[in-house]
């Protein structure tokens, strides 16, 4: 029988060729300068060709040897899954298989559940689940018939618990953690590796962008956990990708919310799964006060929205 806590080899990063969506900006980019400073040829896959250019001249900076790469594809990774199986395909032509995937293109809305537009709904489940379906089935077979393969998906905190504001984006990011389980179970006799990152806020443009329009409870709710650096997330999964652990977090919020939501999370190793065991009732208990202080919040809003109405009445 398998075992299934024996630990994978760790992937070499020097020569190998990773392909990153989303790696024209924030936490992608980041992903994409760490591996190449490890010696990694990198494919960078986005929509817009200005800030894939910019990006790629940002990563070159960073070379370790002469003969290192960085190749840029225009494709939007939610709409046709037969454009992203061609533009992997001419990838791998140039800097031959893929090694490692890292599904980083995602986006995020937020805004109570009657005031979204329904069309956000589908988009986000399109571009952040889709859109790491399809590029991941595009490099699957040839990952499984060299038995050599890491496949990163990058969910959130969002992905592990559910919170005010995030009825459409925590969807979206919990999906990816079903789809991550199934397939490192089909995976794992290949030697092919899934990770599920779940980062916290990350000071990046998407972030500012989001911000824009977040309501105040899912903005004083995720406050609960500093911002972090996008490098420093970039760090972590890149650690963990090359480990091959299913789980990616960062942060002692990241650590308890990874232990408590571990369900029937494949386990990397035995450390892993016995710390799990162990604090497991401790990390519930300690979760109860943070729902209850989450209620507080999403209640004070409620009664703040309602006094002016109030006042009104009065005069
Ligand atoms: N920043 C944060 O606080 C957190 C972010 N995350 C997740 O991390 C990932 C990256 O976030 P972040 O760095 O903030 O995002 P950014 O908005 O800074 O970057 C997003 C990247 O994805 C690309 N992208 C977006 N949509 C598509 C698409 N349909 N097809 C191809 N590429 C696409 C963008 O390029 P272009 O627009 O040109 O296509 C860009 O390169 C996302 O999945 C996000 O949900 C998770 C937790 C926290
Ligand atoms: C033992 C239990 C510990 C509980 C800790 C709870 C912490 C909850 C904070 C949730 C923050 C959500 C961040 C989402 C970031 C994101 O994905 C968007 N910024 C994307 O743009």
């Amino acid at each position: 029988m398998v075992s299934p806590l024996i630990s994978p080899k760790p992937l070499a990063l020097p020569g190998a060729h990773v392909v990153v969506t989303g790696g024209s900006s924030g936490i992608g980019k980041c992903i994409a300068i760490e591996c190449y400073k490890q010696g990694a040829f990198i494919t960078l896959v986005a929509r817009n060709e200005d800030k894939l250019l910019q990006a790629k001249k940002e990563i070159e900076k960073h070379s370790i040897n002469d003969k290192q790469v960085v190749l840029c594809i225009s494709v939007d990774v939610s709409q046709d899954y037969n454009q992203v199986e061609n533009v992997i395909k001419q990838a791998q032509e140039k800097l031959g298989p893929v090694d490692m995937l890292v599904n980083c293109a995602g986006t995020s809305m937020s805004g109570k559940f009657e005031e979204l537009e329904v069309s956000s709904f589908e988009k986000l489940m399109s571009i952040n689940y889709l859109g790491s379906v399809y590029p991941s089935r595009a490099v699957i077979t040839t990952m499984k018939e060299r038995r050599v393969g890491r496949i990163v998906f990058v969910s959130s905190q969002a992905g592990q618990l559910g919170l005010f504001g995030f009825t459409a984006y925590s969807s979206s990011k919990f999906a990816i953690r079903g789809l991550a389980e199934a397939l490192q179970m089909e995976v794992k006799p290949y030697n092919v590796y899934v990770t599920v990152a779940y980062p916290p806020d990350t000071d990046t443009p998407g972030l500012a962008e989001e911000n824009k329009t977040k309501p105040l409870e899912t903005r004083l709710i995720s406050e609960t956990t500093a911002i972090c650096k996008p490098e420093q997330v970039a760090k972590q999964i890149v650690k963990d990708a090359i480990q091959g652990n299913f789980n990616s977090s960062i942060g002692s919020d990241g650590y308890m919310l990874s232990s408590l939501t571990c369900g029937m999370a494949p386990v990397t190793s035995i450390t892993e799964g016995l710390q799990q065991v162990v604090t497991m009732g401790l990390f519930r208990t300690i979760a109860l006060f943070y729902l209850g202080s989450f209620d507080n919040i999403v209640r004070r809003c409620m009664v703040q929205k309602a006094k002016p109405e109030v006042v009104d009445k009065t005069a």
